[in-house]
């Protein structure tokens, strides 16, 4: 039996508030579905959308689909009109696309109240429109709109709708639930009655995700006997979104035994799903089933500790089976076990050692009840583990220490007035790198970012790979706010090197000595990672870019370097 997966985020999914797909965007997602091998790919409405109309112009030459074919998307013809005659409609045809899916009222209350039409004119839309485009040589699909809340209103006129597209010859009839609002148990219901009409005929089911069970939906309609299923990738689309495409088909493959996607494309579907987000410009939701970044992420102990026997203890499935990764997280709620776990993942074996696990725990315990958060900042929890692991931590510099000011002038030109008052900040650092002493000014449109410029012209002529980081995130969260400008400051920040990147915590009573924190931390991982040796002899350094508690540990003897950024 043929089974139709049929992906509409380039048009249902593209209703979604706040998304704008130019036919570029629409160009760079249509070969990543076709790589998660769907067999239909809805463009969008040529003839009502310049956009889309535009899509499928460019399409038809650019796009080289191996596994999926492309479906525009439109509505039955006007009523009291014919559908050869109808610009819309003749729009559908024009696009070359070899489906269209139309959209047919079967909701008898639809039909006279928002097509202002009888029920009986409606279903000669249906039918008129129908077989023009299989005369015109198109496959049909038409999504039976408001179909599953018109069946509790009059089931009859909603089956006349359905059988009226199949005898004009619709390949398809996708039953909608266009509002969002049925239960799992409803749709059971409906779609086996409307089986017992339609025979062999293929029933499809689209399902928006207003009452949260748009993918349970979905499945009960297959369970049901549908065997085509419309969704979108990351479950994309107008209010609550459609289902998410995605879970549907995850669910068949994985616990159905269903196989529905091209080309084993399912051990694809987590880099898929993000390389559309990228496209989109919408953030992952790192929640989400299957391909989620916390998906098969695990934060408790006791979790840790049966996964440490056998993954399967705690999790649904094997997250490559969709290309996800298992992740630990690292928080006060981690016991042994979880720190094994994600010193295995970042590349320590610690088995059997026991001492490390404890002391590394610990300190996760006392740093997180501290403010500290490693769930978060990942490159933070590896330099913790390095510190406890004798050798693991590279020494690439020592801080005597470091200030920074802020300062108010007017403007250059500008008059004594505030709004002519600009703030400026400069940091001077003074560390040791080899057998170096540096000392060296930034300045800065803050003291952080001249903190941040002072430390890197430090160190970069010693370490050049430092002028591939950036920092491109800098979060602040005051964490007891009983105690206003006394409260204890975190600051989490996120760097990269153009390829990677990498999140860092600072924890101080000062945000700038938080931030600072978090920037050493930042550049020693980066360091690192990126092969770095030190430019002293690798030795175990406790805390070597420890903040508040550098004390200058000896008087400098001579300057060495001065830098002004
Ligand atoms: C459930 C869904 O998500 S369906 C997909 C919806 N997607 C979109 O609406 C995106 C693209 N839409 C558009 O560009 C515009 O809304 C258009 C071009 C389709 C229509 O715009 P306009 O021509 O300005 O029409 P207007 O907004 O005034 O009214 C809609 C018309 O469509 C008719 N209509 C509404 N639903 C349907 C339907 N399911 N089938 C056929 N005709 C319909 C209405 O009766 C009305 O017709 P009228 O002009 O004879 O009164
Ligand atoms: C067709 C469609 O998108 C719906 O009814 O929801």
């Amino acid at each position: 039996m043929t089974f139709h997966v049929y992906d509409t985020t380039l048009r249902d999914g593209a209703q979604q508030e706040g998304m704008n797909l130019s036919v570029a965007d629409k160009l760079a997602i249509a070969p990543l579905l076709d790589e998660l091998g769907v067999g239909f790919i809805e463009g969008g409405w040529p003839g009502a959308v310049p956009k889309d109309t535009e899509f499928f112009r460019r399409a038809a030459k650019e796009l080289n689909l191996k596994n999926a074919v492309l479906a525009a998307f439109g509505a039955t013809r006007k009523a009291g009109t014919r559908a050869a005659r109808d610009p819309q409609v003749r729009a559908l045809v024009d696009s070359d696309a070899p489906v269209v899916a139309l959209v047919a009222k079967s909701d008898l209350r639809h039909a006279e109240r928002a097509l202002r039409t009888t029920g009986e004119e409606n279903l000669a839309m249906i039918a008129d429109t129908v077989s023009f485009l299989v005369r015109e040589g198109r496959r049909v699909v038409v999504d039976a709109e408001h179909f599953f809340d018109g069946y509790r209103f009059d089931a009859a006129y909603t089956r006349s709708a359905v059988l009226a597209a199949f005898e004009a010859g619709a390949e398809v009839v996708a039953l909608c639930d266009t509002n969002g609002g049925m239960i799992p148990d409803w749709v059971t219901e409906i779609v086996s009655e409307v089986r017992e009409h339609t025979g062999d005929a293929i029933l499809g089911i689209h399902a928006h995700n207003d009452s949260g069970c748009a993918v349970a939906n979905s499945l009960a309609a297959v369970g049901a006997g549908a065997t085509h299923v419309q969704g979108t990738v990351n479950g994309y689309g107008e209010r609550t979104g459609n289902a998410d495409l995605l879970a549907i088909v995850a669910n068949l493959e994985l616990k159905l035994g269903r196989e529905l996607l091209a080309d084993g494309g399912l051990r694809e579907a987590t880099r898929i799903a993000h390389a559309v987000s990228e496209l989109t410009n919408i953030t992952p939701y790192g929640r989400q089933p299957y391909v989620g970044a916390s998906a098969f992420a695990h934060k408790a102990g006791l979790h840790a500790s049966a996964i440490k026997v056998d993954p399967d203890l705690y999790q649904h499935i094997d997250p490559t089976l969709v290309g996800n990764d298992m992740r630990m997280l690292i928080s006060d709620m981690a016991g042994r076990a979880s720190i094994e776990l994600k010193g295995r993942e970042l590349g320590f074996d610690l088995t059997g050692q026991g001492d490390v696990l404890a002391r590394v725990t610990n300190r996760v315990k006392d740093s997180e009840a501290r403010g500290y958060t490693y769930d978060a900042a990942d490159a933070s929890f590896e330099l913790l583990l390095r510190e406890e692991i004798d050798g693991q931590l590279p020494s690439y510099f020592r801080i005597e220490s470091w200030r920074t000011i802020v300062e108010t002038r007017p403007e250059a030109g500008g008059a004594e007035h505030v709004d002519g008052v600009v703030a400026t900040a400069e940091a001077t650092v003074k560390l040791h790198t080899g057998s170096e002493r540096i000392v060296s000014t930034g300045e800065g449109n803050g003291p952080v970012n001249a903190l941040d410029h002072a430390l890197r012209q430090a160190l970069v002529r010693v370490y050049p790979e430092l002028e591939e980081f950036e920092l491109i995130d800098f979060k602040v969260r005051i964490l007891d706010q009983s105690h206003g400008t006394d409260a204890v400051t975190r600051v989490l920040i996120e760097t990269t090197d153009g390829t990677t990147s990498w999140s860092t915590v600072g924890v101080g009573p000062n945000l700038i000595e938080a931030a600072w924190e978090a920037l050493t931390s930042s550049t020693v991982y980066g360091l690192i990672h990126a092969g770095v040796a030190p430019a002293e002899p690798t030795k175990v350094c406790r805390r070597p870019f420890s903040l508040a508690r550098y004390p200058a540990r000896r008087p400098p003897s001579r300057v060495r370097v001065r830098v002004r950024a």
